[in-house]
């Protein structure tokens, strides 16, 4: 029978699935449509962002983690049980399943996770942390006495972390990510345009013309639907990226400073090895365009995006069971 070990990586934007031997499986976003008068929820993932501001008001799309912690319980246990049920239903034998959580996240908030893989079926549990999971899914080998310095920059926070022999040695994390970023625009848009544009639309302006650093991008213009604020009546304006440029950039220096305050804490052989190796950016944050070059630029140390940074977290995740099987030891959280 065929083996089919799950990497989850459950994070505040998206939800994504890898199965050992398969591949991804599931890339869907990280929401859930709850009947605020029921309590029942009514669609899970791709399905519930559909529903978004479309529906009548008592039918709400949440997402269960924010800012990168699990904000309800609930909602995680449904979203975490529906996945690897749907990823279960076409195999006889119950998986082994590997989840990543955000590293802040409380012992409380983890073992809902566990519960919830637990109650969908799953023989085996265990909690990776991010970094970890970032670092191997990238293909870095983490078992050496060598600092790996990993900013893993989500759509809730950005997890900064220094590894060395299959351990987290240093790690914080900041607000500032790629949600923010979409805050930043916004609100950009509503004092300077005096225009209130909403979160796909922003979203979609800081993946086209969004830049954190001058110079990284040509000019480039934008036309955006929202609600003037004047008339209260649909407009559409043009936004150019170099509008955007500063707000942006102020936003994405305090990401900088707190990986320069990990890099002053960082022992100083390790610090030598980053310097040599660079500082690694995962997570679809990082594609925000400047993002490597002003980190670069601002600590002196190259740096530079995984070449898989939307799925290395749930690859690292599925690989780290993988690993565990050959009796490699790796840094779990716990073994359920
Ligand atoms: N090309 C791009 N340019 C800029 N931002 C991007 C791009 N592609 C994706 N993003 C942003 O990446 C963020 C999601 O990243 P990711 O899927 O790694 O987060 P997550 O794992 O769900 O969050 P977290 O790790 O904080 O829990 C979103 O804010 C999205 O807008």
């Amino acid at each position: 029978m065929a083996n089919y070990d799950i990497g989850f990586d459950l994070g505040t934007t998206s939800i994504i699935i890898y199965v050992v031997g398969k591949g991804i499986v599931v890339k869907e976003p990280s929401v859930i449509a709850v009947n605020q008068k029921t309590g029942e929820v009514l669609a899970i993932g791709e399905k519930a962002q559909e529903m978004a501001g479309k529906t009548p008001a008592h039918i709400v799309a949440k997402r269960p983690l924010e800012n990168g912690v699990i904000s309800d319980i609930d909602m995680t246990e449904e979203v975490v049980k529906y996945f690897i049920r749907k990823v279960s239903s076409s195999y006889v034998v119950k998986p082994k399943v590997a989840i990543c959580v955000p590293s802040s996240v409380t012992n409380v908030e983890s073992r809902a996770a566990v519960n919830a893989a637990l109650s969908a079926g799953a023989r085996k549990i265990f909690l990776v942390e991010e970094p970890i999971a970032a670092a191997l899914g990238s293909g870095i080998d983490i078992s050496k006495p060598r600092g790996r310095m990993v900013v893993d920059v989500g759509g809730g926070t950005a997890d900064i972390a220094v590894i060395s022999l299959n351990d987290v040695v240093l790690s914080t994390s900041v607000k500032c990510a790629g949600t923010q970023f979409d805050e930043k625009i916004i609100n950009y848009v509503r004092l300077n345009r005096k225009v209130l544009i909403g979160e796909r639309t922003a979203e979609r302006v800081k993946k086209e013309i969004g830049a954190v650093m001058e110079g990284v991008l040509p000019e480039t213009e934008m036309e955006v639907k929202g609600r003037s604020l004047e008339t209260g009546l649909p407009v559409k304006i043009t936004v150019s990226s170099s509008e955007l440029t500063a707000t942006l950039n102020e936003f994405a220096m305090s990401m900088v400073t707190t990986i320069k305050g990990i890099l002053e804490k960082t022992p100083p052989e390790l610090v030598g090895d980053i310097w040599e190796d660079g500082i690694m950016l995962t997570g679809g944050g990082s594609l925000i365009k400047g993002l490597p070059e002003l980190i670069s630029k601002e600590t002196g140390v190259r740096c530079y995006v995984s070449e898989t940074p939307i799925d290395c977290v749930a690859i690292g995740t599925g690989m780290a069971l993988d690993l565990m099987e050959d009796g490699y030891s790796i840094n779990y959280d716990r073994d359920y």
